[in-house]
């Protein structure tokens, strides 16, 4: 929010193809004081970036503006993980100006292309969650709701994958090495954040719920933000970005001076390390002490900074709730619900319940996951120590709360455990999950069966506790990022089709291209879209793995992280099926394919990095098969990442989304690739469920156990029978035991088909051949062009539903009952 002085004349939006050259020139000599001719690739592409993020710079403060003036009810989302993707090509789409740049580039000698190359993608996430947070705040500004997104600005972003000998190595992810010319530090706005120390009762409250605490240790929260820019219209929203720094007096010059360098800059190292580097685990929690401390330091400074921008147009706290709404984005940032009763309570010194009121109508909570090892519980020990008033706060929070349940279902002490927000045995924790659901007014999940799950199994008892709480919000992609700027050859065809380009801020008009699925010359255009795509990412195979693809093969790609759940073995034991055929009968007429994986294993993931190297095994093994390679390739594409997505879902045909039925929560991926044509063959799993009502059963390649099936199998579940009995699947089983996929070492994948024959915990051996099946209808389908590019076309036609606006929509009516404010074009 901005105070009421003059503004200066802003650079406008696009202008001229003359006034950009002119900021790029000046821009290189001012900003980089250098020239044209002894710029380097990173000056030319710093003086791009910020010639380009100048001309945000204007509709950010004219949003300021506008959000000063209307003081709105503002959506804050927390969250521990952003994947923002690749700011250069979005920005000049969202200002208008790539238009300017191939021609400027051309006069200068110089490529797109090669400045591109500087353009590095903030890694400040790990998967689904991060990029899902980041498609939502796209679709916040494009629909010019006031919001502001907190994260942390790790100095290292997810790891670097690369391969060695077939095995995962994980190097830092430097994503700042060339500096970041897409933010903005703001260190007014520092805050400071303490850990450690002790409480003592607040002299004045006989009440003793008000308690002073003096912490041990204080580090410094510096923000730098980021502009969120919406697309076809003026607002651009922010993300603010905290990074840990030691408090001024930590250089300890006595002991420098003494020689002693390392113990000299130890507080400082210690701090810095709060926001050194991303945990690179997905779906499972990491219970580190460090990691908390991140958590607690992205709400204290975040709250603090809410307070600070509320503050600066309201007086009192009545109005908080009615002007704050906090979303959060998983158990990750939950501590804010303590962090605001502290502050509300020991600082501005309201009463308790006033306090809990105001805090229970601020905060939202949206669940992501059904994984029992993916729902967090700290240890009431490390909170003790780490945070000793917030452990009291979540006491008393807690001793309110079962007195609720207790008038509630009075006598029902197992009730009462299985409610608690703390876990009694084996060992005292607190279950965030629950702190989450207590402290707020709508708990959500991402995907319909995923939210009916959740009030029937892991949150049930909250469930029929508090029903009206419970809204289930299905996630969303941004079109913008995943079908404009990611496939402009379709995004140009659909455009033409559709007479304009209202769909991508509009996505469920795509419903009409659905007419075009019967025309021959646009299914003949939409083949050739496909395969100059295909084309693309096969160079782009080549150039990272060395090997060759065929464009015109079937693409069958496997993109996501590495988790048992997400069965990636069930993948691989396809393709070795499609092995043991093709070296049974050489001459079988066999679909060309080419198997596409893509993703990384959580570092600690051991079994996940051995399957890695089983898939990169298997993969040298078929592409060097004289017999095998001409029908079949595979190919484990290193580093998956945003900008490696955008380049391989163009391209693909067919979607894998095979996890075990109830485990996906929802999946984004799935959208991201229907929405550009490719066909789903999957389970009845999280969204894939709402993507087969969409697009028609007929459209969609079905197979395997349903949640419930898959609850009842496990409980008399014996892999090892469906092993016994289908030669085929025991045929790929016994390859993987053979060795033949590591030069004879029997050993090293025996852990693989241990885990196969003995728990199978994800039911791979009894989808096996359903799923087989499925992909023989997928290959038979696949022969006849024109059926084949119809469910393309109807994919894409109808998954509109499944744009991020449509998401951001639904949060807004359901949730955060927040209204747009519109800001005037320059
Ligand atoms: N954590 N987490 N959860 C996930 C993903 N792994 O990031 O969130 C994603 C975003 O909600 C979901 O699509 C996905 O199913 C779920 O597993």
């Amino acid at each position: 929010m901005t105070d009421a002085r003059p503004r200066p004349k802003m650079r406008t939006v696009g202008g001229t193809l003359e006034a950009f050259e002119q900021d790029l020139i000046s821009n290189l000599y001012y900003q980089r004081g250098t020239t044209l001719e002894s710029a380097s690739g990173p000056d030319g592409y710093h003086t791009l970036a910020v010639t380009v993020r100048d001309r945000l710079v204007g509709r950010y403060a004219r949003t300021a503006a506008a959000h000063y003036q209307a003081n709105p009810r503002f959506v804050y989302y927390l969250s521990a993980e952003y994947l923002l993707g690749r700011q250069l090509r979005q920005n000049l789409l969202y200002t208008g100006t790539e238009q300017f740049v191939r021609p400027i580039a051309e006069d200068l000698g110089v490529s797109l292309e090669e400045l591109e190359a500087y353009d590095v993608e903030p890694g400040l996430g790990n998967g689904g969650l991060g990029r899902l947070a980041a498609c939502l705040l796209d679709s916040m500004a494009t629909l010019d709701i006031p919001a502001v997104g907190y994260g942390i600005r790790y100095e290292f972003g997810i790891f670097k994958q690369a391969f060695r000998d077939g095995a995962q190595v994980e190097r830092p992810d430097d994503w700042t090495f060339y500096g970041n010319p897409w933010e903005f530090p703001a260190p007014d706005d520092r805050q400071v954040v303490g850990f450690y120390g002790s409480t003592a009762p607040a002299l004045d409250d006989p009440s003793g719920l008000r308690r002073q605490w003096t912490p041990a240790e204080t580090v410094r929260g510096e923000p730098s933000h980021m502009l969120v820019p919406g697309y076809g219209t003026p607002t651009v929203n922010i993300i603010r970005l905290w990074q840990a720094r030691a408090s001024r007096e930590s250089f300890d010059l006595s002991r420098f001076g003494a020689g002693q360098y390392k113990e000299a800059v130890e507080d400082i190292v210690q701090a810095e390390n709060i926001s050194k580097v991303l945990y690179p685990d997905d779906s499972t929690e990491q219970g580190r002490e460090l990691r908390l401390k991140q958590q607690y330091f992205l709400v204290a400074c975040s709250l603090r900074d809410i307070i600070r921008r509320y503050r600066l147009r309201n007086t009192g706290w009545d109005a908080f709730p009615a002007k704050v709404v906090i979303q959060l984005n998983d158990t990750h940032p939950v501590m804010a619900i303590t962090e605001l009763m502290r502050l509300l309570v020991d600082e501005y010194r309201l009463d308790w319940d006033l306090a809990w009121s105001i805090t229970r109508r601020t905060f939202n909570y949206t669940c992501h996951t059904l994984l029992p090892e993916a729902l967090e519980t700290w240890s009431v020990e490390l909170l003790e120590r780490l945070l000793p008033r917030h452990m009291e706060i979540i006491y008393s929070i807690n001793h309110f709360f079962l007195q609720e349940v207790a008038a509630t279902y009075p006598g029902d002490l197992d009730k009462m455990r299985r409610l608690s927000i703390i876990q009694e045995y084996p060992e005292k924790r607190v279950r965030m999950a629950h702190l989450a659901v207590v402290g707020s007014t709508a708990v959500n999940g991402v995907a319909e069966l995923h939210t009916r799950l959740l009030a029937e199994t892991t949150l049930r008892d909250f469930a029929e506790l508090w029903p009206q709480k419970f809204h289930n919000v299905t996630n969303g992609v941004t079109p913008r990022r995943f079908v404009r700027l990611a496939n402009p050859r379709l995004s140009e065809l659909i455009t033409e089709r559709l007479g304009d380009e209202g769909w991508l801020t509009d996505l469920e008009r795509l419903d009409r291209l659905a007419g075009a699925a019967d025309d021959p010359a646009f299914l003949e255009r939409w083949r050739e879209v496909k395969r100059l795509n295909k084309v693309d990412l096969t160079h782009q195979v080549e150039r990272s793995t060395g090997v060759v693809v065929d464009p015109d093969a079937l693409c069958d790609v496997m993109i996501k992280r590495f988790h048992e759940y997400k069965r990636q073995h069930l993948k691989l034991l396809h393709v070795i099926t499609l092995f043991n055929r093709l070296r049974e009968m050489p001459e079988m007429d066999m679909v060309p394919r080419t198997v596409l994986f893509g993703g990384k294993a959580a570092p600690g993931y051991h079994a996940m990095k051995l399957l890695i190297r089983l898939v990169n095994a298997v993969a040298e093994t078929v592409n060097t098969d004289p017999v095998v390679s001409r029908h079949l390739k595979v190919v484990l594409l290193p580093d998956y990442n945003v900008s490696r997505a955008q380049v391989i879902i163009p391209a693909a045909d067919l979607s894998e989304q095979i996890s075990l039925a109830g485990k996906e929560a929802s999946g984004t991926g799935n959208m991201k690739l229907a929405l550009n044509g490719a066909v789903t063959i999957g389970t009845l799993d999280g969204a894939n469920i709402e993507i087969r009502d969409r697009v028609g059963a007929e459209n969609f390649f079905l197979f395997g156990l349903d949640a419930q099936q898959a609850v009842d199998l496990r409980r008399h579940y014996e892999p090892r029978a469906y092993y016994e009995r289908d030669p085929e699947l025991r045929a790929a089983v016994d390859a993987i035991a053979s060795g033949v996929f590591a030069k004879g070492d029997r050993s090293l994948f025996a852990p693989v088909v241990d885990a196969m024959l003995g728990r199978d915990e994800y039911l791979a051996l009894a989808d096996y051949r359903a799923y087989v099946e499925c992909q023989d209808a997928v290959a038979t389908a696949w022969r006849d062009r024109d059926r084949w590019t119809r469910m393309s076309v109807l994919n894409a036609a109808r998954t509109g539903f499944f744009s991020s606006d449509r998401t951001v929509r639904e949060y807004c009516d359901k949730i955060w009952r927040v209204d747009p404010v519109r800001v005037e074009p320059d």
